[in-house]
């Protein structure tokens, strides 16, 4: 989930901010220059030189590539574990398999916690009290906790299946009128996205929704991540003086989220409170789940802006990720003819003449490796996963302090030519033998992480890879997919937005089956 991991996208637009900003700094520094050295220096891991209090930023910025670009380009100079200064905050980055597993495996306990979070993210995430952004410790456990078993757990899961299966039909009719309407051609990510979307609505809210409502929830939801884009006066603090109106945009914007969410909550606490009085009520949700919550070391229960916290979590957490695994997934199938052949074979041969059904997905080794080769080369928050140490501690011989950003950079792990074979190459075959299978939860080895690894696991695994398996799945059953306009060339460079979605957004051209 990319909310978990700074963006940095926006970055290099603001580099003209730097410069006004230098004499500021400046002045800042003689401050700094007078200070006493520290009794005990800190072994930190390398990293390129900074400037004093700006640390890396310049560089960052001047160097006009994306930040994961610039962070994969170091790795090659500083090896797999190096430090980078982003004004105050120091980032300390893992780019390999066996650090990965030592922090978040071996020592797991000591890299559960979240570091200091900015004024903004603050405000949204109801100082800390998300699954996603709480410290290690009581309110972390007991969110988590609350949505493992009472949201994500097997069983649970099985209850919204009705949900899913009318999910998929809008799905594939919104596809086919689409695709009716301009030539045959249609837009992936939009479509995937409001399929599970509407998915994630349903379980949060337990009411059905029109379409206009859906629209304007997802509007919502999309400035609240556009404003918590990182800014420069997040590693600057002392430039915050700049960003007066900014700060009040976002408050604003918190305003207008809160007030559009409660009426649906009020909506959901008189439809339990008295059953059988709203029509549009189901039988159950997350919210459900919350609004009696006692969470460990609180008095009261979750008011009505950190439910709206908590359902923003739900939903954010679960729609971005998924539909971006779809767009790739239905890239590399169009870019690989002869996958999203014996995919459709496979499809065949199991489910016949009927829809896919989601158990299906247990009986199609092939839709499961071609899934995990996806999961794999694509990861959809594979930049930073952002941990912190809840005390001082060592990795690979280095201090690592506990106020310090630990990231963990994915992309370099499953595309490790020493732990896969050409890696660059999206080739499903390498699970299906079974040499090169790999343990996606991380605890006997660490081979690929698109979801984390450790105690910070994203706690929706099995409810996504239920998603992406019968999306795809359905998909491929329903259309013969190919490059639009026909015979062109897929681009796969990533854009970071809030996850890491194609640069070029994919548009397809289907052709139903027989
Ligand atoms: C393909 C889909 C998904 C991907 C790739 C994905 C990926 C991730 C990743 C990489 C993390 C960070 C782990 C870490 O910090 O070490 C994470 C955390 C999280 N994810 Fe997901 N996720 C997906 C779907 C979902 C769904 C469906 C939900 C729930 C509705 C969800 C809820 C969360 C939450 C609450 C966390 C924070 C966990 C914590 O801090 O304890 N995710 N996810």
């Amino acid at each position: 989930m990319a909310s978990l991991s700074f963006s940095f996208a926006s970055l290099s637009s603001s580099y003209h901010l730097l410069l006004p900003a230098l004499a500021f700094i400046l002045s800042c520094l003689i401050l700094l220059l007078t200070q006493k050295p520290k009794s005990k220096r800190v072994n930190l891991p390398p990293g390129p030189p900074g400037w004093p209090i700006v640390g890396n930023l310049f560089q960052v910025a001047r160097s006009g590539k994306p930040f994961f670009q610039y962070v994969d380009d170091l790795r090659g100079k500083y090896g797999p574990i190096f430090t980078l200064r982003m004004g105050t905050r120091t980032l300390i980055i893992l780019t390999d398999a066996k650090l990965v597993h030592e922090a978040l495996i071996e020592k797991g306990q000591i890299f559960a916690t979240r570091p200091r979070e900015n004024p903004t993210r603050n405000i949204f995430s109801s100082n800390k009290f998300t699954v996603n952004a709480a410290v290690y410790g009581p309110v972390w456990r007991s969110l988590r906790k609350n949505m493992v078993q009472n949201m994500l757990s097997s069983s649970r899961l099985k209850g919204f299946r009705h949900v899913r299966e009318t999910a998929m039909e809008t799905l594939v009719n919104r596809l086919r009128a689409e695709a009716k309407a301009n030539d045959g051609a249609v837009w992936v990510l939009k479509n995937a996205r409001f399929a599970v979307f509407c998915i994630l609505l349903a379980m949060c809210f337990g009411l059905e929704m029109g379409e206009e409502t859906v629209k304007k929830m997802d509007q919502v939801m999309k400035k609240v991540l556009i404003t918590l884009d990182p800014r420069i006066d997040d590693f600057l603090p002392i430039l915050s003086v700049f960003f007066s109106k900014q700060r009040k945009r976002a408050l604003e914007v918190r305003k207008e989220q809160v007030e559009f969410i409660v009426p649906f909550i009020e909506k959901r606490r008189k439809a339990i409170q008295n059953p059988g009085s709203d029509e549009t009520a189901t039988s159950f949700s997350y919210l459900d789940t919350l609004f009696d919550l006692k969470v460990e070391g609180r008095k009261s229960l979750p008011t009505d802006p950190e439910l709206v916290t908590l359902c923003s979590e739900f939903l954010n957490g679960g729609t971005d990720t998924t539909a971006t695994a779809i767009e790739w997934g239905i890239a590399q199938l169009i870019a690989n003819p002869e996958v999203q052949e014996k995919l459709y074979k496979e499809i065949k041969l199991t489910v016949g003449n009927r829809k896919v059904d989601e158990k299906d997905a247990d009986n199609m080794p092939y839709l499961q490796a071609v899934v995990k080769e996806l999961l794999r080369k694509h990861p959809p928050t594979y930049f930073l996963l952002t941990h912190a140490a809840t005390e001082p501690t060592t990795l690979a011989g280095y201090d690592i302090p506990t106020d310090v950003n630990v990231d963990f950079f994915s992309p370099a792990i499953s595309e490790d030519p020493k732990l896969w074979s050409d890696p660059e190459k999206f080739n499903p075959e390498r699970f299906v033998s079974g040499k090169e299978d790999a343990d996606i939860t991380g605890v006997t080895g660490v081979k690929m992480m698109p979801f984390g690894v450790g105690r910070r696991i994203c706690p929706g695994l099995g409810m996504a890879t239920v998603h992406v398996h019968l999306m795809l799945a359905r998909m491929v059953q329903e259309f013969e997919w190919s490059a639009y306009p026909p015979n062109s060339k897929l681009d796969f460079s990533g854009k970071l937005e809030f996850t890491v979605v194609m640069k070029n957004t994919l548009r397809a051209m289907i052709k139903p089956r027989d």
